[in-house]
């Protein structure tokens, strides 16, 4: 099997394979104006051929850098929010034993990550709880300048130095950020922190594959050499020498480019494994930031199955049909679970002895995929053999081409996020940043 598959029969009847058929022109530009750079945004362009352009020497440096963290730290702090958080921890959640905390023996230092919210509690806990631990820390911030990393970062830092002194905070602390601009830069050459470079030309939500992802995810033990692969072989099964009808991004992109055009205005990623959750918190984001726009866009929302058919299968069998859902559906599982045969069977559940969870959850996943699409929610389903390095890789890569494409196929700039300055004037208005006196007296008065 190649990394995924792409299923799109369950979106007929919504939309035909003609209608879908007729959008190949427009994804084949689409994917062509990525490729040759002749689209909107297109300094931003720095992802498409990232995967091919990483060499051995620029992981094996990342994989020493983490190696040397490692041996200094049993907890290491990830500061970063946005693109500079959740590809890190989609990855980290989806490859992870979600139960590891409740081992004896940590064989690789913990990641946690901290400066993706302004929550005092969750600040105040993270230091209290890592204060027995040894740590380290990797503060990512592309522009340097957002405000919550900052200001996890000067509590972190404020900590590490009062630990180990300056010397030692310089061995322990990593900073990921421009090469040039940006207070997070001056900072770590004023204080002789070993940095990596987030390039120009790649924004936040498609820095997965540059340090940003790949420092905190190799520190905790991930294999990112395979990672990188399964992106390399999904960037070529994606290019622009891959016709429409076998290449997944252009597919995905023009079956919700049609569904959207008529009528779907929101996308629910749906997933059958939890350890799946933040793959969806990152693809919000990515198609959230990069369409969002013009008063446009598909609206990203996303779903863990089944836990969510006892809360929100509700709404999605039967309330407002402007729904669409993309399932992310996984061949097999990394472990064996059979269910018993039990003597009372009071549960009634004996006629599934024998059978392993995964097959449960296959029917489950087979049963809602055509109640849905009874109730008038179409369905596009993305497969993977396995939750693994290499597959996710792909399938991250995947996401990110198929988002370019779709962002073109709706007339945006796919790679800008003007909107998400207004809170943040407003807030440092109201925090009465100098320079925003007046704005925030205006602000208050309306509050
Ligand atoms: O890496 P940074 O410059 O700190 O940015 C972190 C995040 O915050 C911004 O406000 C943007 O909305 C995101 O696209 C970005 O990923």
């Amino acid at each position: 099997m190649s990394i995924l598959s792409i299923n799109i029969d369950k979106i007929y009847g919504t939309v035909s394979a003609a209608d879908v058929a007729a959008l190949k022109g427009e994804m084949e530009q689409g994917n062509r104006m990525l490729q040759d750079g002749s689209g909107k945004g297109s300094d931003f362009l720095g992802w498409v051929n990232l995967p091919e352009s990483i060499t051995s020497e620029e992981l094996k440096t990342i994989r020493k850098c983490a190696d040397n963290l490692a041996s200094l730290a049993d907890v290491i702090l990830v500061i970063g929010i946005g693109g500079s958080y959740l590809g890190a921890k989609a990855v980290l959640e989806a490859l992870s034993d979600p139960f590891q905390l409740l081992r004896n023996k940590q064989e690789k230092p913990i990641v946690l990550f901290a400066g993706q919210n302004l929550s005092e509690d969750y600040l105040y806990e993270l230091l209290e709880g890592t204060r027995s631990y040894k740590i380290a820390a990797i503060v990512i911030s592309k522009s340097g300048t957002t405000t919550e990393p900052a200001v996890a970062f000067r509590l972190i830092k404020n900590e590490i130095e009062s630990r180990y002194g300056a010397e030692g905070a310089a061995k322990r602390i990593v900073a990921i950020t421009d090469a040039a601009r940006g207070a997070l830069r001056t900072l770590a050459t004023n204080e002789g922190y070993e940095t990596f470079v987030i390039p120009d030309n790649i924004g936040g939500r498609y820095s997965v594959l540059t340090p940003v992802g790949l420092l905190p995810l190799a520190a905790a033990g991930i294999n990112v050499d395979e990672l990188v692969r399964g992106a390399r072989d999904m960037e070529k099964a994606t290019g622009t020498d891959v016709p429409f009808e076998k290449n997944p991004a252009m597919i995905y992109a023009a079956a919700r480019t049609a569904l959207y055009r008529a009528g779907k205005k929101i996308e629910i990623l749906a997933s059958y494994d939890p350890k799946l959750l933040y793959v969806a918190e990152w693809w919000k984001q990515l198609y959230g930031e990069s369409e969002g726009k013009d008063g446009k866009g598909i609206f990203p929302a996303s779903v863990t199955l089944t836990a969510d058919l006892h809360s929100m299968g509700q709404y999605i069998q039967q309330g407002e049909r402007t729904l669409m859902e993309t399932v992310i559906s996984v061949t097999k599982p990394k472990h064996k679970v059979v269910i018993e045969k039990d003597k009372d069977n009071l549960d009634g559940l004996n006629f599934l002895a024998g059978k392993r969870i995964s097959e449960v959850n296959r029917m489950a996943e087979m049963g809602t995929l055509l109640a849905h699409f009874d109730g008038g929610v179409p369905n596009i389903r993305i497969e993977i053999p396995e939750i693994n390095e290499y597959y996710i890789g792909g399938l991250l890569y995947f996401f990110e081409k198929a988002c370019g494409i779709s962002g073109y196929a709706l007339g945006v700039n796919p790679f800008d996020q003007p909107g998400v300055e207004a809170y943040k004037k407003n807030m440092f208005a109201l925090l009465g940043k100098p320079g925003y006196e007046e704005a925030g007296e205006e602000l208050r008065k309306r509050l």
